[in-house]
């Protein structure tokens, strides 16, 4: 294929769903000489604006028929787009069957994506997936050595400004990177499709993982300012970090979305209903969480877990920010704060805090809600679905001659809920349903269970309390001890039961150093390593 630099746009097809902007374009384009080709819709909305266009009918020669699902699909459209300019066969075969040639595509699709936001049924979704139009642009993409596509209005704008430039021509770059666009566009509507389909069935086929949408917003830069970094849409929306609405603060960083959706996932997994619950997270572990009856209560029992580390934190809570919360939020630097709503009171005290992000979520993550959970590896994508295991009283073995106490019992399933969101090697020690200390992301367990009682320690002395809060608290380790060792570590620092997996090969062991100390523990057959 050769490739010419600069190539004059002569004739445009535009058939365009979203008419926004559409008129204004086609002037520019009309104006610079262009002849205009156009579908039903798009052809009416120009020739009411004065926009002198013509009907893709007359080129083919055949009506739109079957409402609409046969429009632009004929020889002489894609004859047009796809024909090599400097190949003598594919010329001649224009001239012999009055194809025109067209060397600029307009196209954006019906809105399929929006039909499965709104909720609609699958009739109506799949009446909305669009053929023609991706054919279009697939076919224009492909020759882009002589045709420009557009995917969005913004792109056309881009091509009459190169146009502008360059004498009606536009340069290879531009036609080049407006060809991958496109692909990509068509990629994530497939995807979306693709992605609705399979909601419907019981096992879907998953010999192609395809993710990802348009691009929510272009960050700053990623983990480190040396990366680039932005943050898309995929085809299962809920709700969350990634369509929050932001109502005030700086612009947000890579790391403050990765610690919000950290946040938010833990505090999602406490029912709002009936109880509060409030989550410190710095660098995507948690390093206090509480629930209580209030919100505010919450905060704070979080906050005294390890108020050295929740300095610049991102603060999640399960319930409507509220002003006594937003009163205690202000008093120590917060990088962000993430909750379903805040009432006006809770607004106007954090308004005072300019740099503070607010980020509204309108909703909880849906901690049942099955979806992917994605690692990029070198050559691929490592993927497994997102960890909604839970367990609840009734699915725990007591494995000591002593049961845990009701309070006990309580501290367990809290401690057993947070560790599941910790890095892994994890041990969080919990009392009156906060966090006592927490170890994370350690290459030892033993030293995980130490790390979470020095933790406990330096809260104890922040805190002028007399002891760590480890004492009488309950431990929870997110996977199996394989030793008696870290046991030994939680009893050391004062827990009085563990919640735990089980399924080492010394379980005995283990159990025989829990019944000799006289504390409580239960396994719950499920691990919740997190890398
Ligand atoms: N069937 C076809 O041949 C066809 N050709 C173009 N379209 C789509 O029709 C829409 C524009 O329609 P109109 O100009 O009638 O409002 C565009 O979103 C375009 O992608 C088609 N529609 C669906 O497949």
């Amino acid at each position: 294929m050769a490739e010419t630099d600069l190539y004059p746009v002569k004739r445009a097809l535009i058939s365009v769903s979203d008419k926004s902007g559409l008129v204004e374009r086609a002037r520019r384009l009309a104006k610079a000489g262009v002849e205009i080709i156009s579908t039903g819709g798009t052809l009416k909305a120009l020739t009411e604006a004065g926009v002198k266009a013509r009907d893709a009918s007359e080129i083919t020669e055949y009506p739109e028929m079957m409402d609409g699902r046969v429009k632009t699909l004929h020889p002489r459209i894609h004859g047009g787009l796809l024909a090599r300019r400097e190949e003598r066969g594919d010329v001649e075969a224009m001239a012999s069957h009055a194809i025109p040639q067209i060397d600029l595509l307009m196209v954006n699709l019906y809105p399929f994506e929006e039909a499965v936001a709104s909720g609609a049924d699958l009739k109506d979704c799949i009446a909305k997936i669009d053929v023609g139009g991706p054919a279009m642009i697939r076919a224009a993409a492909k020759n882009h050595a002589h045709v420009c596509v557009c995917v969005e209005g913004e792109d056309l704008d881009a091509v009459l400004a190169a146009m502008d430039r360059h004498d009606g021509q536009t340069p290879l770059a531009l036609r080049r990177k407006l060809a991958a666009k496109a692909f990509s566009r068509t990629a994530a509507y497939d995807t979306a499709i693709a992605h609705r389909l399979a909601g419907d069935v019981e096992e879907p086929a998953r010999d192609y993982f395809t993710e990802g949408g348009p691009r929510l917003s272009a960050l700053r830069y990623g983990e480190n300012p040396h990366q680039k970094a932005g943050l898309y849409a995929v085809a299962e929306a809920r709700p969350g970090v990634a369509t929050a609405r932001q109502v005030q603060g700086k612009e947000l960083s890579f790391n403050n979305i990765a610690d919000a959706d950290a946040a938010l996932e833990l505090a999602a997994e406490f029912d709002a209903g009936t109880e509060a619950a409030a989550v410190i997270v710095k660098h995507a572990n948690p390093c206090g969480a509480a629930v209580a009856g209030t919100l505010a209560e919450a905060y704070e029992n979080a906050l005294a877990a390890d108020p050295v580390s929740a300095f610049g934190g991102i603060v999640a809570l399960n319930r409507t920010l509220d002003a006594q919360t937003a009163d205690a939020v202000a008093r120590i630097f917060t990088e962000v704060v993430i909750a379903p709503d805040a009432d006006e009171a809770a607004l106007e005290i954090l308004s005072g805090k300019k740099n503070l992000r607010v980020l509204l979520t309108g909703g909880l993550p849906d901690r049942t809600q099955p979806g992917w959970s994605v690692k990029s590896v070198a050559g691929g994508l490592l993927v497994q679905e997102r960890d909604i295991g839970r367990v609840t009283q009734k699915d725990l073995k007591i494995v000591t001659e002593r049961a845990p106490s009701e309070s006990e019992m309580a501290d367990l399933l809290f401690a057993w809920t947070v560790v599941k969101h910790v890095k892994s090697n994890a041990i969080v020690y919990a009392k009156n349903r906060a966090t006592a200390g927490i170890g994370m992301g350690q290459t030892s367990r033993l030293e995980a269970a130490r790390l979470a009682f020095r933790k406990a320690e330096e809260a104890a002395r922040e805190n002028k309390w007399d002891a760590p809060a480890t004492e009488g608290s309950v431990c929870a380790s997110d996977a199996f001890f394989p030793f008696a060792d870290g046991v030994q570590a939680a009893i050391e620092a004062g827990a009085t039961a563990i919640i735990q997996p089980g399924g080492s090969i010394r379980d005995e062991e283990v159990i025989d150093a829990a019944n000799q100390a006289g504390i409580a523990m239960v396994f719950t057959g499920m691990r919740h390593f997190r890398h």
